[in-house]
């Protein structure tokens, strides 16, 4: 009998799989699906496949579509690497560190929605925080906006984000400004297939 109360660590194919379940009816229950999420011990030999990274900015790797229900994706932040400050299109976002660690500052949405002729307004700053190893973050639109940054100079970060529903467009905002653009959020590499860069790199000598 193994009396000590050890929580079962799901590999990350256990996750989706559960996550899958999670997300089989109409109505998903967030908080469970953020507790498998805060569940999954993050082990690299399961996601390194998708753990690609760019010198200049930050990458999507898409992991699975969930059904059309949901989006589970791995994002590579080189150093110093962050996000525009964006909302999350009506949908959830449960955001997952599986290396390293990331720093997520919260603004209040506009007072007005801004466009060219209004008077701009600087965004309000709600809060900043550090998410940690193995640690998650949850947001939607109701609680504001933020963006997230790789706050190392020397350390990249990979976190594990789930969004559902699925969504290929956001909206991004000018700090100083309060202006609204939209956003076409894209995947660098899909299901941790090799792009035809690596292959080429992979192939030549060292
Ligand atoms: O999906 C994105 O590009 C935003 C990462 S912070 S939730
Ligand atoms: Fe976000």
């Amino acid at each position: 009998k193994n009396d000590r109360n050890t929580k079962v660590s799901l590999s990350l194919s256990e996750l989706i799989n559960r996550l899958h379940d999670a997300f089989a009816t109409d109505h998903v229950n967030i908080d469970y699906v953020k507790d498998l999420m805060a569940s999954y011990r993050s082990n690299p030999l399961e996601w390194k496949k998708y753990a690609k990274f760019d010198r200049y900015r930050y990458t999507r790797n898409l992991v699975d579509e969930g059904n059309g229900r949901f989006n589970l994706m791995v994002l590579c932040w080189g150093e110093g690497h962050g996000s525009a400050i964006h909302d999350h299109a009506n949908a959830h976002c449960v955001m997952k560190i599986l290396q390293g660690e990331l720093c997520e500052t919260r603004y209040a949405w506009p007072t007005k929605c801004k466009n060219q002729t209004e008077e701009p307004e600087e965004l309000k700053e709600l809060e900043r925080n550090t998410v940690g190893l193995n640690e998650i973050c949850y947001i939607n639109d109701s609680l504001g906006l933020h963006r997230v940054e790789n706050p190392s100079t020397v350390n990249p970060a990979v976190s594990l984000h789930l969004y559902s529903p699925p969504f290929s467009t956001c909206s991004v905002f000018n700090k100083q400004t309060g202006q609204k653009s939209t956003s076409k959020v894209t995947f660098w590499s899909k299901f941790g297939e090799k792009r035809n860069r690596e292959i080429q790199d992979s192939r030549c000598p060292e």
